[in-house]
């Protein structure tokens, strides 16, 4: 059995990862970290997980961690992740951390959308980019994985298969994207308020969101050359959910067909990935579950293709994704755990 921790296992990703992992059947349990909580058990903070998760949250320390754990998930915060990550990693842990702390290729530019400093940037030459679609085999390999974000997740699953045929043009690329509030953590903030949040939308930091430049990162490596692009997320009135619609010119007069084609072609044997040819998804049909569902139109009048990608945001987005990771890992079949579909209603 692999033995499991979570640091943050009380927040929203960090309890799906405990849901998911209590019936993984080849891990334990074997730490879930919490300052606010230590003592209690999770079932007290969660009660839907009582009688399937007891355990007593505690204060761990990478002390601790290392003698209990194989493997430890990170679901806290940005900045707050790279502070105990090298202590975990110098430790000889697997470790996969939730956040943005581990996902760039490149300092300068965490530095600047993340306005933080790194506290181990060396670090980031040795993880590796947890997008188990794109990054397989060096995943396998991987002791240090940055799990993908929600919108990023999404978006770049979304698009990659156009910009590696060569598809579209990459200099006018648009995403836009809706999250449920879920996506901004169970910290409590104004914005999220019941009132503030219900029967409204909103568009939230636009042209600046940090995704922006994970997103540019991933389709960049795809497409060979260096893709900017425009990203506006909004907060809708769901607990969870992304929904991505993407826009892009076409370099030819494709055929919805022959674009579909691409995305088969470059998604065949992909288990959690799913194309529709003769509609479009929606939320409902990925929550609870760690699908990506893909369609498209090609609007021939502006020779335009609309991409649209559904995903869960705590699931394939965060806690599925990061479970699917540690099945790479750990040599385990890759659905392990995450098999089930989700719950329409
Ligand atoms: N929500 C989502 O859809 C997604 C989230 N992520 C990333 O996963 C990580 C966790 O997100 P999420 O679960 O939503 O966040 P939450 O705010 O719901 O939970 C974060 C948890 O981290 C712990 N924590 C430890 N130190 C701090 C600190 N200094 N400030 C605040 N919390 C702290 C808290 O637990 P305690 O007080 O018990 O110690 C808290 O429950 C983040 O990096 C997020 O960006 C990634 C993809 C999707
Ligand atoms: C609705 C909402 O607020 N969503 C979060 C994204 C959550 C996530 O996936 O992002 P990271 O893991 O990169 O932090 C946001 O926009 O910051």
């Amino acid at each position: 059995m692999i033995r499991a921790g979570v640091l943050g296992a009380t927040g929203y990703a960090g309890a799906e990862l405990v849901r998911l992992l209590a019936s993984h059947k080849d891990t334990e349990i074997a730490m879930l970290a919490s300052k606010t909580y230590a003592g209690q058990k999770m079932s007290e903070v969660y009660p839907s997980l009582r009688g399937v998760c007891d355990v007593v949250l505690e204060e761990a320390d990478a002390e601790t961690a290392a003698q209990k754990c194989d493997v430890v998930f990170t679901a806290l915060p940005h900045g707050v992740s790279n502070e105990v990550i090298s202590a975990l990693y110098e430790k000889g842990l697997k470790v996969i951390d939730l956040s943005g702390d581990f996902r760039y290729n490149d300092i300068e530019t965490y530095e600047k959308w993340y306005q933080v400093k790194h506290s181990c940037p060396e670090l980031l030459k040795v993880s590796v980019y947890g997008l188990c679609e794109l990054h397989r085999e060096e995943i396998k390999k991987a002791r240090l994985v940055g799990n993908p974000g929600c919108y990023t997740t999404c978006s770049i699953l979304g698009l990659a298969p156009l910009l590696k045929n060569n598809a579209i043009e990459t200099k006018n690329i648009i995403i836009d994207a809706k999250s449920g509030v879920s996506g901004a953590g169970r910290g409590l903030g104004q914005a999220y308020h019941f009132c503030e949040c219900t029967e409204t939308m909103k568009a939230y930091k636009v042209a600046t969101h940090r995704h922006t430049s994970e997103i540019e990162q991933e389709l960049s490596l795809i497409a060979g050359e260096e893709i900017t692009l425009s990203f506006t997320p909004h907060l809708v009135p769901m607990k969870r959910g992304i929904f991505a619609t993407e826009y892009a010119n076409l370099k030819k007069p494709y055929t919805k067909e022959e674009l579909l084609k691409m995305y088969h072609d470059f998604y065949q044997n992909e288990k959690f990935v799913r194309i529709y040819d003769n509609a479009l998804p929606e939320n409902n049909h990925v929550t609870g579950s760690n699908f990506v569902d893909i369609g498209l139109t090609v609007d021939e009048r502006l020779g335009r293709v609309i991409v649209i990608s559904n995903i869960d945001n705590l699931i394939k987005g965060a806690a599925g994704q990061a479970v699917q990771n540690m099945n790479l890992m750990f040599g385990l079949p890759e659905d392990e755990g995450l098999c089930g579909a989700g719950y329409y209603l």
